[in-house]
């Protein structure tokens, strides 16, 4: 972690949470204390029928509200899509594009990845930029090509430290229990901060690199101490407020 880096712990809920779980979303947020806030940034992304309800739940409390996927498109023919701007207005101020559960269910490639980014931010969302590699390219020795790579397909140009985030999410560690060693999350993250830093000068020394893929409490911290790592996004372990609570404690 950067100590000139204001890190951000991102929960992603993925197809979870009915309206009943509004009450983790309000567990989490009573845990997020002013003084944890002022350390680490904190943001649930939610499935969309819940982001205007996690918004409202939100008002006056720390833990931000982002949406998991958009459109390209500020609105039209495209039938049970959820555009940046609907998201926007329902009040969410980040949303996920790129997560490798869309570029594998949807088919979704770098070109369409790059385009939602920017679609985030024209609706004046910040965009969660997430790329990795799959366990035959690690296996292969091709992991720091295929993630530099997705950086230059995926991320537009004009991303900004304010208004892109990244993540570096291996797919063979995501929902499996599974992490890369401390050593390969710092190759990974290093070779991310250099390609961003070449490309974006200034703003792409302060992006925020997250790492994500089966973070739990009892792995946080090793990953927190990781060169270039300014965060996590967290699948499952985000839908339990104490162990969420229990990963934001270890960034603040
Ligand atoms: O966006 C979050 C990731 O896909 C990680 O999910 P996980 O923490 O359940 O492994």
């Amino acid at each position: 972690m950067s100590k000139t880096i204001k890190p951000l712990v991102a929960g992603n809920w993925k197809m979870n949470g009915l309206r009943s779980h509004l009450d983790v979303y309000s567990a989490i947020a009573d845990g997020v204390t002013a003084n944890l806030a002022s350390k680490v940034d904190v943001m649930i992304c939610g499935p969309a029928t819940l982001t205007y309800a996690l918004a409202q739940a939100g008002k006056g409390r720390a833990v931000l509200v982002g949406g998991e996927d958009c459109h390209t498109a500020v609105g039209g023919a495209h039938t049970g899509d959820v555009s940046a701007e609907m998201l926007a207005d329902a009040g969410a101020t980040a949303v996920i594009v790129g997560h490798s559960e869309r570029r594998t269910d949807h088919g979704e490639a770098d070109e369409i990845v790059k385009a939602k980014a920017e679609a985030a931010w024209r609706a004046g969302l910040i965009a969660i930029i997430c790329v990795g590699e799959t366990e035959t390219e690690r296996k292969s020795g091709n992991a720091v090509s295929v993630v530099s790579g997705q950086l230059a397909g995926s991320v537009p140009d004009g991303a900004t430290a304010q208004n892109s985030v990244i993540a570096y999410e291996p797919v063979w560690a995501i929902g499996t229990g599974l992490t890369p060693t401390a050593v390969d999350v710092e190759e990974i993250h290093g070779e991310m901060r250099k390609v961003l830093s070449a490309r974006f000068d200034a703003e792409g020394d302060s992006m925020r690199l997250l790492y994500g893929g089966s973070v739990k409490p009892a792995n946080a911290s090793e990953l927190m101490n990781v060169a270039n790592v300014d965060g996590a996004l967290v699948g499952g372990a985000s839908l339990k407020a104490a162990d969420f609570l229990g990963i934001i404690a270890a960034y603040a």
